[in-house]
């Protein structure tokens, strides 16, 4: 080992022969969080007493909604009980996987992390389509496959015959897919001496600079930032100065160690080992999910591959019920995004619903959670817009324009439109594949490709306009397949399109807010249903307000309000003045909640109903 008087490395804190790097891949509800539990007793490095179900997903929404946003890691000794390595302590780092489409990206840098995966699969319910999007980066990723079936102990369990779908899956025989039960525990330490058999150990050049990759970054009100790494050569030590390589930022490693799975403070950590590193700053976008660091001095020079800016890629205005929340609603984003680098937001105004932000998302759980969060954490009555994808539009004269809010589709001469579009995975009951693809068809699918798993279950893939998935296709999706039906997708790229910005006037004027984009044939039963919509919730009022969609300046429907001052006394015959003048006091009140819109006076209910994304907002079909 050619060692230099200056850089002398230090062996590796363990022997990478004696170290597993793994990760579970499974769908919602099959029994990751349960199974991680169950390892984290086995092994001893959570007392029983300390137990807690789902020890690992530790934010409240995450816990209540039983789904795992941000990975973690969690490093657990383990010597096998039989078979190669028995009673050698060997070193399992398992890293937790986000399970939901919008985290693809984290889900693959946690993946690269790892020299193998367990993919865990309920025996009643069998392989879901995220078990397989998973599990084909799994595999492009040349990771070892342990396949599990969990939930044994279950009456409706038919272990032999997930077992064989599995088998035909991954290539191995049906007798090779381990059987356990996390809940009782059961396979579950053949489960850890299979990790150990066939997952390989890492290999990387000890004497190599440092090369680590960031899997994970946490804010912690405490400690700054928490950044989740995995050594991929050399070694980071204690005290020395670090550089991202994406950003060419420098920074003090303040602290860096293991979680077990409380943080447990090291010297340093070396090749294959995975830990955590903590600097100082305060905002995850400085270190950054799939970055590469290196030390300051005699660092590398190639970062590690596969870094990708986070994208969002659905956007929706997010605006204050109460206008005067504005300012807690920027700070209340101002600390989400401290620990969210895919957030990102600027302030918007509406003519309709006052101050707010336009805010992109990384899909639509990302949005639900972050909506969540701003209304439990911070205490926010938000509306939210219908969401909407970013689209690209090319002028005649070559200029380009990036349209992340539909009002702010450009005017004049459009050469092209590009919309993002997504590869869709659907896994579902045979029986179905009829209501499944003319479900995709009116969403200008494109079949890619139909695989039978099994004799009744079958995997069908589309290319989908990411338009016409982020409203409400998934719930179309169960609704037409009794629930039974899984999607994934991802991104993978762009097309042109016919799509054409609808606008709606009242009175003459454009009202920004309910400007939408759609596709051309669809955007004539966008106009009319909208126009019919706000008929009915718009008032009466001193003079006749016609309503139009238009594209362009082509009406396409148009209904209209009549004239008509509402009198409220109407109803009040004779001479109790007192009466009258409490009903006057009332209308006064009422119009105190109206908005503005050019001459027209539009209740504010009328713009949550129509632009909220929970009541049927402008996408809805
Ligand atoms: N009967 C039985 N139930 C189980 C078993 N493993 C998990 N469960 C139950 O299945 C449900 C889902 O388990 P979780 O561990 O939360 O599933 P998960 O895969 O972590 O879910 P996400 O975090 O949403 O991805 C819970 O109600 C568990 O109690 C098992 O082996 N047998």
């Amino acid at each position: 080992m050619p060692a230099t008087p200056t850089h002398v490395p230090e062996p590796s804190r363990t022997d990478p022969a004696l170290i597993r790097n793994f990760c579970i891949i499974a769908h919602i509800d099959h029994g990751k969080s349960t199974l991680a539990d169950r390892m984290l007793q086995l092994t001893g490095v959570v007392e029983q007493r300390q137990m807690r179900a789902q020890y690992l997903d530790r934010m409240d929404i995450e816990r209540e909604r039983g789904i795992t946003i941000k990975s973690q890691a969690v490093r657990l000794p383990w010597a096998p009980t039989e078979g190669e390595g028995q009673g050698k302590t060997h070193i399992l780092n398992m890293i937790d996987t986000p399970g939901h489409v919008d985290f693809t990206y984290e889900v693959s840098r946690s993946l690269a992390a790892c020299e193998g995966t367990v993919l865990l699969v309920d025996a009643a319910q069998g392989i879901e389509a995220q078990t397989l999007a998973n599990l084909y980066l799994a595999m492009e990723n040349d990771l070892a496959i342990v396949p599990v079936l969990n939930k044994i102990d279950l009456p409706a369990a038919q272990p032999e015959k997930f077992a064989e779908e599995l088998a035909n899956l991954v290539g191995c025989d049906p007798d090779d897919v381990l059987r356990v039960s996390a809940k009782t525990g059961l396979g579950v330490e053949a489960l850890l001496d299979r990790v150990v058999r066939e997952v390989p150990a890492p290999v990387g050049v000890a004497d190599a600079p440092a090369r680590a990759m960031i899997f994970d970054s946490v804010y912690d009100s405490y400690r700054g930032v928490v950044t989740y790494v995995r050594v991929i050569d050399g070694q980071l030590n204690k005290r020395e100065r670090i550089r991202m390589m994406s950003t060419g930022a420098t920074h003090e490693l303040l602290e860096i160690g293991t979680n077990s799975p409380e943080m447990l403070p090291a010297d340093g950590l070396g090749v294959g080992e995975v830990g955590y590193l903590i600097t100082g700053v305060k905002d995850v976008r400085q270190s950054k999910v799939g970055d590469t660091i290196t030390s300051l001095h005699k660092g590398a020079t190639e970062p590690l591959g596969g870094y990708k800016d986070p994208k969002p890629m659905v956007f929706s205005g997010l605006y204050p019920l109460d206008g005067s929340d504005y300012p807690e609603l920027r700070d209340a984003l101002d600390k989400l995004q401290l620990n969210d680098a895919a957030l990102v937001y600027e302030p918007e105004t509406s003519a309709a619903l006052g101050f707010g932000f336009r805010v992109g998302f990384l899909g639509l759980l990302h949005l639900d959670v972050i909506r969540e969060r701003l209304e439990r954490e911070f205490g926010l009555d938000l509306i939210a817009t219908a969401p909407n994808v970013v689209y690209r539009v090319t002028m005649e004269d070559g200029t380009e324009h990036t349209v992340t809010n539909p009002s702010e589709f450009p005017e004049g001469k459009i050469a092209d439109v590009h919309e993002p579009v997504v590869r869709a995975t659907i896994l579902a009951p045979s029986e179905f594949i009829g209501s499944i693809m003319e479900l995709c068809q009116t969403r200008r699918g494109t079949l890619l490709g139909m695989d039978y798993l099994s004799e009744d279950r079958v995997e069908i893939r589309y290319t989908l306009p990411l338009a016409e998935i982020v409203f409400d296709f998934f719930d179309q999706l169960k609704s037409k397949t009794r629930g039974y039906a899984s999607l994934d997708y991802e991104p993978t790229g762009e097309q042109a399109s016919s799509l054409v910005k609808v606008d709606i006037l009242l009175h003459g004027d454009k009202v920004d807010a309910f400007s939408a984009i759609t596709h051309k044939d669809a955007a004539y039963a966008y106009g009319v249903r909208l126009v019919a919509k706000l008929r009915e919730l718009i008032p009466r009022q001193a003079f006749e307000v016609p309503i139009q969609a238009a594209i362009g300046s082509r009406v396409i429907a148009r209904e209209t309000i009549r004239a008509i001052r509402k009198d409220v006394l109407a109803k009040c015959y004779g001479g109790d003045i007192s009466r009258k003048r409490k009903l006057l006091e009332k209308q006064k009140e009422g119009k105190k909640r109206m908005k503005m819109v050019g001459s027209v006076e539009v209740p504010q209910e009328a713009f949550i109903a129509v632009l909220s994304s929970d009541e049927g907002g402008k996408s809805k079909k």
